[in-house]
């Protein structure tokens, strides 16, 4: 076992000083409180995310069921986990400045409970006191007396600042060094700031508003499935709001999704209203004489597979779905059951499908960095070497869609990803590597709902925003060849 897996009992209790070992400890100070099951929960999911490098996004839901944890409760440990998870490096860096010392080389189950602590002292309005003593519970319960004095400590100097006092004093100067400012207030890794700048085309105000709503909790999109219900239907059975844009989709205002009948009874789905813009995308394009023929050559968990292969049942086309991993093409298998969609398990890069497809979709894998806010966790962990990695398969599998796709067909080549090395550049790449491959302007393609003029750009390809549109943020361009 390694030193750093030990029980804490085991361990020299951090923060006491070497002349305080071996006294006896005030016990009557510090009697045992069972703690409430929601924060229970919410440091559980910080482990899990922390030793075995779990998603928060998977872990938490099945935890909650597991432990019949629902209701307030459910949406307090849901609002922590992922809270702090979202806001891992700047509630670190504000830990290190109260412990006097560097997080690595803090205890990690005790880090687990002071980035719950401090996330509570800083962006909830959960009480100081609360914050602090049910921390103190959490740490004492499991590593006893000294390890809880320390997160006492850490945690009465964090409460004594706000978050903007913390920002100031910890953050680089907003007049050196503005994007370095901006990621540190809005809990963002740098170089991922810097992407999204470029992206933006260097627009400070835009890229404030960007890392904010990057920050906040997402709102949940529902899809009703066409041809199963409309989304008026879906609005009045959930409670939700008809979205902006896509004809499909659906606002939830709050709650469960998995409570919502429509979504038990297989009618309905959890789609990024931009995933489903980008899906009809695929299925309105002007492709000449369609003969039914229509690929998605990355189609797993089958999100896009599910709405393409509605509408190929309403148009009586037929949907391929390539999906490189087996595990994933069994959700795809879930997601499209009863829809005219084979899947097969291949590198799409060698399917031995035959060509002359009428539309292909090409979802391709990618650093996810336009879909931060579902995924609480992973802006810590993405490294930008990720990204050149996936660029060279993403040319791959966007020079074989041209291959697959007839003259005059229509190739979507989509990201959940803004950066600008795995959008605009993939496909300058293979534009000009592939003979008669040409650039379609692809604003027609969803132009839909209020989505038009201004708020598509100047194309010829879609670049969507969680600050604009409310959206993941989504690319998409389209292509054919001669
Ligand atoms: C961005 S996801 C697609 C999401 C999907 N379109 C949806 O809406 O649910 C990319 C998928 O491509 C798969 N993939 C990665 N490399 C592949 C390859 N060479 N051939 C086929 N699929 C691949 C990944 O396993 C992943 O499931």
């Amino acid at each position: 076992m390694s030193a750093d897996r030990r029980p804490g009992r085991d361990r020299a209790p951090q923060g006491r000083s070497d002349r305080n070992r071996g006294k006896p400890q005030n016990t009557a100070k510090f009697r045992q409180k069972e703690v409430d099951p929601a924060r229970v929960a919410a440091r559980d999911v910080l482990r899990a995310v922390r030793e075995r490098d779990a998603y928060a996004n998977l872990v938490l839901p099945k935890m909650l069921r597991e432990r019949g944890i629902t209701g307030r409760d459910a949406a307090f440990a849901t609002e922590l986990a992922y809270g702090a998870s979202r806001a891992q490096g700047l509630l670190d860096a504000v830990i290190s400045s109260a412990a006097g010392r560097p997080v690595p080389e803090i205890d990690g189950t005790l880090l687990d409970v002071l980035r719950l602590g401090t996330y509570q002292l800083l962006r909830t309005r959960v009480s100081p006191h609360a914050a602090v003593s049910t921390s103190v519970d959490l740490v004492r319960a499991e590593n006893g007396m000294g390890p809880a004095g320390f997160v006492n400590a850490v945690l009465r100097k964090v409460s004594q600042k706000t978050e903007e006092m913390w920002v100031d004093e910890l953050a680089p100067s907003p007049a050196e060094d503005l994007v370095g400012y901006l990621a540190f207030q809005y809990a963002h890794p740098r170089w991922i700031a810097e992407v999204f700048r470029d992206a933006l085309g260097g627009s400070a105000g835009q890229l404030q508003a960007l890392l904010a709503a990057d920050d906040e909790r997402p709102p949940v999109h529902l899809v009703a499935r066409p041809g199963m219900m409309t989304a008026e239907e879906l609005a009045l059975t959930s409670g939700g709001e008809v979205g902006r844009f896509s004809p499909y989709c659906v606002y939830l205002a709050g709650g469960d999704p998995s409570d919502v009948d429509a979504i038990r009874e297989g009618y309905a789905g959890v789609q990024d209203e931009g995933s489903q813009l980008i899906a009809r995308a695929v299925t309105v394009a002007d492709v000449g004489e369609d003969s039914g023929r229509w690929l998605d050559m990355c189609a797993g968990p089958g999100g896009k597979a599910a709405l393409i292969g509605s509408l190929a049942d309403i148009d009586g086309a037929h949907l391929d779905a390539i999906e490189v991993s087996e595990h994933r093409a069994e959700l795809i298998r879930k997601a499209v059951r009863d829809l005219p969609v084979t899947i097969h398990v291949a590198d799409a890069r060698s399917s031995g499908l035959a060509p002359g497809f009428d539309r292909i979709l090409l979802d391709a894998p990618c650093s996810g960095l336009g879909s931060l806010r579902r995924r609480p966790e992973s802006r810590w962990r993405r490294s930008p070497r990720d990204v050149d990695e996936l660029v060279v398969l993403q040319k791959e599998l966007l020079s074989e869609a041209l291959r697959l796709v007839k003259p005059g067909g229509v190739v979507v080549y989509s990201t959940c990803s803004p950066h600008p090395a795995e959008t605009t550049a993939v496909v300058a790449d293979v534009l000009a590597e592939v003979e008669g491959a040409r650039q379609l302007d692809a604003r027609p393609l969803v132009t839909v709902g209020e989505l038009e003029g201004e708020l598509l750009g100047d194309g010829p390809h879609v670049q969507l925003w969680p600050h604009i549109h409310g959206t993941d943020a989504m690319f998409l361009a389209a292509l054919t060849r001669d």
